[in-house]
């Protein structure tokens, strides 16, 4: 053995080096065949920690989802189908955003990953109508509909930077998405100029009304609109200020979770995202009663630094913090992970 022992089954063999023959096997032995000596160890190994769970009935390898982000060929050549080859291969489940820069059907056919589109709600009713169909037919098994974008939020970097909006192929030859102003952000001249404003809960109604899939409603905060959500018939709700993009001083989102959670009582599952960097937050937005969460800057990090492979990475580095996490709180399912498992700020002042 070369190094240090790094083990304590490396002690073993160590020993073995040293010890007269007759004590070396005084101190391993065990009775007779020593199957239960075997046992002993192998009833470890069989133990292993399931971090499986299913999202609106389909099966994905880790309560972790790619949060739907606009335009990843501004990340990468690859785009969007890169994103989704890496869902694949880490079979997670991925969010494709309404403002991808690959089209609905070049990511369909890319791979196998299980995939739902997020929309936004143009002026235009017709091409919004038009992208669900599209979603569906080419094997889409969710509507998430992000409800918190009816004006997009002031980003003073991008009026700085005059952030660019490329045309978009998924609208060519329906309605151009190069939006120009010269004063300022032209993302925000691209929603200005077709995102639907006055958004509101009977378009749940509308959007029920041209499609079957299931509806994921995304930007819920408070316990009001939760309600509301459920009555709506939302299949799902998404606990989600935009990654912080939409209106600042909106409170942290896992500070909200528990009292949507709370008010949902099961009716639908509750989704989180929001700040999500490490396997211990996915842990605890679990034990407050997210059946997932949605990744979103992490993954476009990821994108940008190393493409397909890099989402992957991402992905597998979260699954492997989070499955370290369960481990050492003696979690072997997902379904073992509890509130009693954490501790919230409102129990701390609750204290004090
Ligand atoms: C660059 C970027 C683009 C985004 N584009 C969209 C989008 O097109 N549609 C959408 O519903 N949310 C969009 N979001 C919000 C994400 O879906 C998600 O709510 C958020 O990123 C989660 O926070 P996190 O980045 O801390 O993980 C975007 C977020 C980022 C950072
Ligand atoms: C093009 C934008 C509307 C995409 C978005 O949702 C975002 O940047 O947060």
């Amino acid at each position: 053995m070369a190094g240090e022992p790094v083990n304590v089954n490396e002690f073993q063999e160590l020993a073995r080096q040293v010890l007269l023959k007759m004590y070396y096997d005084y101190y391993t032995g065990g009775a007779e065949d020593q199957q239960t000596l075997k046992e002993n160890v192998e009833a470890f190994r069989r133990i292993t920690i399931d971090m499986s769970t299913a999202i609106l009935g389909y099966k994905t390898s880790a309560p972790i989802m790619i949060a739907p982000t606009a335009m990843h060929k501004l990340a990468h050549p690859e785009g969007e189908v890169a994103t989704a080859r890496a869902a694949a291969a880490s079979d997670v489940i991925m969010g494709l955003s309404y403002m991808s820069t690959c089209t609905v059907e070049e990511v369909a056919s890319s791979c196998d990953a299980v995939r739902f589109f997020q929309i936004y709600v143009y002026k235009r009713r017709d091409i919004t109508a038009l992208m669900v169909q599209r979603a569906e037919r080419n094997g889409f098994k969710a509507i998430i509909l992000t409800a918190d974008t009816p004006r997009l939020g002031r980003r003073e970097a991008d009026i700085k930077n005059k952030m660019v909006a490329p045309q978009l192929k998924n609208f060519e030859g329906l309605i151009s998405t190069e939006y120009v102003n010269d004063n300022g952000s032209n993302i925000e001249a691209l929603a200005a100029g077709t995102f639907d404003a006055s958004l509101c809960w009977k378009d749940i109604a509308w959007l029920k009304s041209i499609t079957k899939l299931p509806i994921l409603i995304k930007g819920v905060l408070t316990s009001e609109d939760a309600i509301k959500a459920v009555e709506v018939g939302v299949a799902g709700i998404i606990v989600s200020n935009h990654g912080a993009r939409q209106l600042d001083y909106t409170p942290a989102t896992i500070s909200v979770l528990e009292e949507v959670v709370h008010v949902v009582q099961d009716k639908v599952p509750v989704f989180f995202d929001g700040g999500v960097r490490r396997g211990t937050d996915i842990f605890k937005a679990l034990a407050l009663g997210a059946k997932a969460v949605l990744i979103g800057r992490a993954v476009v990090n990821g994108l940008a630094a190393k493409g397909e492979h890099g989402v992957k990475q991402v992905v597998e580095m979260l699954k492997n913090e989070l499955e370290l996490t369960m481990a050492l709180s003696g979690c072997c399912t997902i379904n073992d992970i509890t509130t009693s498992h954490v501790k919230t700020d409102k129990e701390i002042y609750c204290r004090m």
